[in-house]
């Protein structure tokens, strides 16, 4: 039976006629024969389908240029580095698609059946391989839109301003950080095979993205190996070759997790915007205009659904997003230009940017946010607004609703940006919480312990807690630190019962080693914060916090602070936190850990020649900063103490603060230095970390600090609350090392100044009249900091030749001698020049 019979039947009788002689005409090649213009039937589709691949290559050319604008911003985007407003790693962040993807996503498209047609000469033949080029012909692809063999990073880097750059390390580690969600995407949509693909765009930088050549050159093999594939033994002979000269970009991934990626970027990723901001120009309206265009193409492109490609479909007028061309970019040819044009633009917006942020010093760290908006009690709310605290710093932001949700968290966040509070609102939530619920024990329970590494931080914590509960009648707070009387300490526990416990790990394992009755009440603990926790997780505090973590109940929230979170940190905070915690990190990976405002540098110049510098170096900062105010670390207590009576000697307004000195004057000269101006603090790592001096304007650092961690903290005693300040490091040549450490952080080296002679012969009578036995013990307690650290302590020749020097600088005749014991434990008993005392 005919189809046409057939139909008729099955059809309902008042279409049936129509359909019938539908039918039937188009099976006796029916319909009008003759179209516009006199064409027949085939010449009229053969236009049409012409007309279609016009259209699509067309298209395909835009997505080269779209792919080389994309570049452009790339490099706009590593030349300068946009600093992600809140880069919290708990959050999504709406990024423009990466070049890695959209080369990705143009590969899929270049790939998929039946876009063979649409290559060309421009985009380099099916059969390259086989068929040799003529130069005339290289040169006329060369100058094609498609495929410019231009080495960006070359343009780049031969140039001034090379930075960023010039260093591929820090590009690539910039790069994935600022775009997360690609290496994460990258992973699931590599699987194997191609995230070789994308580490090796990303390890080797910009070489590989930059070139669109490699893109063409990549998706020509691409293409030879999936038409191999699919194809018999044969092809799979030839697939290996291929596969290895992909070698340069990586390895080989197919089609079907393009695919992958593609489903994880449109349908589970959602669409990803272009953040114009990131790389566009304010004043510069040509690059505006291209970023504009790419912006937009960018972010219809993500819709890769409907734009994908229509040869592959045939169906082309499916699309129904229009695409501007690009005319401008077609013109280009030299990618040089752009670059000194993007260059100018960066320094045109850093002189703007420095212009606003001067303007406003306290914008950096608060947040758009409220307090009274976060959902914590009124009282703490009034008890804020006393305290002048009306939006919440981004760290606060970050934290606070994880926290109030009752989640373990580590925290990281930039020095002076508010972490204290951010521990204690939650803090202060659980306390109130705890009370509501209405356990009514016979011993007042603690429900809040802060543990913290020194007694000043304790006391500083303490006062912002108290400030904090001001209209919360009965919460109470207590401070347990060393240096006070232990018995004190149980009769204000008994007489004053409070909930919140701020302690240093010491004395807190005090009494709960000898029973006081604490060790009973923290039975009912809600909460254990440690602030500065990578301190207190270190090997000098560790022991101490695992035996009072082990007297808390399992059944509780830990919450983590510090600006610094070491990799070894994190594992060990498991002692800690429960294995579902949320980690966040308000720096961000791979960014800068130190405040921006901070002026950084370092000077470089012999131990002997140490305090003087430092005397030069207060002395220019008074005469420039009238109302100045530093802080001055040294290695250790006794060195700390003779540079004090050094300096005092010298009619400097210094005071001292180091853990050889009784508490209660560390307390006074600490509440001192906080409320004054004009003054210069002398200290040891006490005051490292925590500790909130406002105003500071200059901190030096003499010596080496016993680790990166150190240096980072101690130079956050300046620069708090996003103000200005300064930082100068003092190293000795041999020191010099650490500076590899510090390389991420935008140190400046300067030469030693020029010392004024009479000033060494004061400084020298001044040296004298300090008593002996602080010199000796100023020089053991150098040898024995130096012999602490690894890369010198372990030469311990040279240790004791530096040391010498050091003792002839400070007026010793000749090294003091050591104990036998002391000299054994620092292995420097057979070492010439060491004196062993009888
Ligand atoms: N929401 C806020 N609004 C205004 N100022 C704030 C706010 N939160 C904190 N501050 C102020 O910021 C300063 C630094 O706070 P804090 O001492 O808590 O910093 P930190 O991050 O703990 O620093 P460090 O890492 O050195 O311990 C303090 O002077 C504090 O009063």
């Amino acid at each position: 039976m005919s189809s046409a019979s057939l139909l008729l039947r099955r059809s309902k009788p008042a279409t049936n006629i129509i359909s019938f002689i539908r039918i039937f005409s188009r099976q006796m090649g029916g319909g009008p024969r003759t179209f516009p213009g006199g064409l027949n039937k085939w010449q009229w589709k053969r236009m049409h389908e012409k007309k279609a691949k016009e259209k699509e290559k067309r298209l395909l050319d835009q997505e080269k240029q779209l792919y080389e604008a994309r570049i452009r911003s790339q490099i706009r985007a590593k030349l300068y580095p946009k600093p992600d407003p809140a880069p919290v790693t708990t959050t999504s962040h709406h990024n423009p698609m990466s070049p890695q993807e959209h080369i990705k996503a143009l590969a899929d498209r270049f790939m998929k059946e039946g876009a063979e047609d649409l290559w060309n000469e421009d985009d380099g033949p099916l059969e390259s391989e086989q068929r040799p080029r003529s130069s005339g012909a290289t040169n006329e692809r060369q100058r094609s839109v498609g495929s410019p063999p231009v080495d960006l990073r070359s343009l780049i880097s031969d140039k001034g301003n090379r930075g960023n750059v010039s260093s591929n390390n820090v590009n690539s580690s910039n790069f994935m950080k600022t775009r997360n969600y690609s290496v994460h995407s990258g992973e699931k949509f590599c699987r194997n095979e191609s995230s070789g693909f994308s580490r090796n765009l990303a390890g080797k930088g910009v070489k590989n993205v930059n070139n669109s050549r490699n893109v063409n050159d990549y998706m020509n093999k691409k293409r030879n190996i999936n038409r191999n594939e699919s194809c018999s033994s044969e092809g799979a002979k030839h697939s290996r070759p291929a596969a290895q000269n992909l070698g340069n970009n990586g390895k080989i991934y197919n089609s079907r997790n393009v695919s992958d990626f593609i489903k994880n970027k449109v349908v589970g990723g959602g669409r990803r915007r272009f953040n114009r901001n990131e790389s566009s120009s304010s004043d510069d309206d040509d690059l505006e205009f291209e970023l504009e265009n790419v912006g937009d193409k960018v972010e219809g492109w993500t819709d890769v659904k409907k734009l994908g490609s229509s040869a592959s479909l045939g169906k082309y007028d499916m699309k129904t997003t229009k695409r501007v061309p690009l005319n401008r970019l077609e013109e280009e040819n030299d990618f040089s230009e752009q670059v000194e044009l993007i260059r100018k633009e960066i320094s045109r917006n850093k002189l703007v940017e420095n212009a606003g942020e001067k303007n406003d010093v306290k914008e950096s760290i608060l947040s758009q946010n409220r307090f009274d908006e976060c959902g914590i009690s009124p009282l703490t709310i009034k008890a804020l607004t006393a305290a002048g605290y009306i939006q919440m710093t981004r760290v606060q932001e970050a934290t606070l609703s994880v926290c109030l949700e009752g989640k373990d968290a580590l925290v990281k966040a930039k020095t002076g940006t508010g972490k204290s509070a951010a521990f204690l609102l939650p803090a202060i939530e659980a306390v109130l919480k705890t009370i509501s619920s209405g356990t009514n024990q016979r011993v007042p329970p603690i429900f809040v312990l802060i543990l913290c590494p020194t007694r000043e931080l304790a006391s500083q914590l303490t006062a912002e807690a108290i400030a904090l509960l001001k209209y919360h009648d009965g919460i109470g707070v207590q401070t347990l630190v060393g240096g006070t009387r232990f018995k004190v300490d149980q009769k204000r526990l008994e007489s004053d019962p409070c909930q919140i416990i701020i302690a240093t790990p010491g004395r807190l394992l005090d009494h709960i080693e000898n029973k006081s009755g604490l060790t009973v009440r923290l039975m009912g603990l809600k909460m254990l914060i440690l602030d500065e926790a990578d301190h207190l997780l270190d090997l000098g505090f560790r022991k101490d916090v695992e035996k009072i973590v082990d007297c808390l109940p399992r059944q509780r929230q830990s919450l983590l602070f510090s600006a610094t979170v070491p990799k070894e940190v994190r594992r060990i905070s498991q002692l800690v936190l429960k294995r579902e915690h949320a980690y966040i990190d308000t720096v961000g990976l791979g960014c800068v850990e130190t405040p921006d405002k901070i002026k950084q540098s370092c000077l470089v110049a012999p131990h002997e020649k140490h305090f003087q510098i430092v005397h030069h170096l207060l002395q220019e900062h008074i005469s420039n900063v009238p109302d100045y105010k530093v802080v001055v670390f040294c290695s250790t207590g006794m060195v700390t103490s003779l540079l004090y009576l050094l300096l005092r000697e010298m009619n400097m307004n210094v005071r001292e603060i180091h853990s050889r000195k009784p508490q209660l004057y560390r307390t006074h000269v600490s509440d001192e230095f906080r409320e004054s101006k004009r003054l210069i603090l002398i200290t040891s790592d006490v005051s490292a970390r925590g500790m909130n001096y406002p105003d500071v304007t200059l901190v030096v650092q003499v010596g080496i600090p016993f680790d990166r961690e150190q240096y980072i903290h101690r130079l956050g005693r300046t620069g708090r609350e996003g103000k200005e300040g300064e930082g100068i490091l003092l190293l000795a040549p041999w020191e010099e090392y650490f500076l590899g450490d510090l390389k991420d952080l935008p140190l400046d080296r300067f030469p030693s100044p020029l010392l004024d002679p009479n000033i060494k012969l004061q400084m020298d009578d001044a040296m004298e009249k300090i008593d002996g036995s602080v010199k000796e013990a100023a020089y053991h307690a150098w040898l024995g900091y130096y012999n602490s650290i690894r890369e010198i302590g372990r030469d311990k020749t040279t240790l004791v030749e530096l040391a010498h020097k050091f003792c002839q600088s400070i007026g010793l005749q000749k090294p003091p001698s050591l104990f036998r014991k002391t000299a054994l434990k620092m292995g420097l008993r057979d070492i010439p020049g060491i004196r062993i005392r009888k």
